[in-house]
């Protein structure tokens, strides 16, 4: 297995092509077994299996390594400080675009990360839970601001994630409905001590924005162990965005309690006019002023194709 570096001297990544990462399924104990194949299958998202086998199954093992790397680390650290404080939860970053598929990355890692036994607590939060309230977002002038990172209770998050990585048993977030289109009053998920646990959302790779001594210059990001960025063509997200919004109008939009309930009556062109406006005035700014700058932050990179299946993986080198 050779990988192919494109630039040895001015990179900090090792870069694959998709063959060449595929191999490496093939170096991977642990191969997929039927019933991980139906959880994965029972997720609802269009992702072909053979992705799933070629792509996350070695990036599965690749992650558990550097867990378990953690894992010998603290445990090496402890003797020698005499100390007996347990391990914090290994804690994994996924950024990217709005529709570039980084809830199927996280669900799909969520899965196969749980099957090795150095980690089969896996927990998964999403930081629109994050979100200001709409009252709130109206209030600032912000609803068309949505996902922008002054849309969200940075301190919030970044209280979530210094909690979860001091050993804090249980550690809760709020809940956001992309039905409603807002917060969900009064519910939270609680992370309980997992082994990993996936934070994923448009944002997380974002530095410290503000350092005084009030506010201290860290980020969500300087809690993380590993982070992955998904990346595409700006071009084929926006397709994919407007792909999925005609979709859900047979579906989530079609619901009763969905904040969309008019779009479920638009026309395709209608329902093309409307999304390519959003994307074009909320989405693809976030993604060029505050999302794209952040991709060389990352640790791995899985690079899309068109069709969505990753065409490389760039790796930070060690
Ligand atoms: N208007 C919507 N109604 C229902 N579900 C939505 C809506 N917009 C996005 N989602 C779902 O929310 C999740 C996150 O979407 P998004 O923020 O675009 O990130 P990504 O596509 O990278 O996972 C996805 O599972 C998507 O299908
Ligand atoms: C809820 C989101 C901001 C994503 O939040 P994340 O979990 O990535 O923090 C995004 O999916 C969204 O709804 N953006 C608003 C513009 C739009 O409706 O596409």
């Amino acid at each position: 297995m050779t990988a192919r570096n494109n630039d040895a001297l001015a990179s900090p990544f090792l870069s694959f092509t998709r063959a060449e990462w595929a191999e490496l399924a093939h170096n991977t104990p642990l191969p997929l077994t039927d019933a991980d194949v139906a959880r994965v299958r029972g997720l609802g998202d269009p992702i072909d299996l053979a992705e799933v086998d070629q792509i996350y199954r070695p990036l599965s093992r690749l992650l558990t390594l550097h867990s378990e790397a953690v894992g010998a680390l603290h445990q090496a650290t402890s003797a020698f400080l005499g100390e007996r404080a347990s391990r914090t939860p290994f804690v994994i970053g996924i950024a990217g675009s709005v529709a570039v598929g980084k809830s199927t990355t996280a669900r799909v890692l969520r899965e196969l990360l749980a099957r090795w036994p150095s980690s089969p607590r896996v927990e998964l939060v999403t930081t629109d839970g994050f979100l200001l309230p709409n009252a709130i977002l109206e209030e600032r002038g912000l609803m068309a601001r949505k996902g922008f990172p002054e849309s969200y209770d940075r301190q919030a998050l970044r209280h979530f994630i210094a909690a979860v990585k001091s050993g804090v048993a249980e550690v809760s977030a709020p809940v956001y409905s992309h039905v409603t289109y807002d917060i969900i009053p009064d519910e939270c998920v609680t992370v309980s001590h997992p082994d990993v646990l996936i934070v994923e959302g448009l944002n997380v790779l974002q530095p410290a924005a503000v350092r005084t001594r009030e506010s201290p210059a860290l980020a969500v990001s300087d809690y993380f162990d590993v982070s992955i960025y998904v990346d595409a063509d700006p071009a084929h997200v926006r397709a994919w965005y407007i792909e999925r919004f005609l979709s859900f109008r047979a579906t989530a939009f079609a619901r009763e309690d969905s904040y969309f309930k008019n779009y479920a009556s638009l026309t395709d062109t209608q329902a093309v006019e409307r999304a390519s406006f959003i994307w074009d005035t909320i989405n693809a700014p976030n993604l060029e002023r505050n999302i794209e700058p952040t991709r060389s932050r990352a640790t791995i990179i899985l690079r899309k194709s068109r069709n969505h299946a990753v065409e490389s993986v760039h790796m930070r080198k060690i």
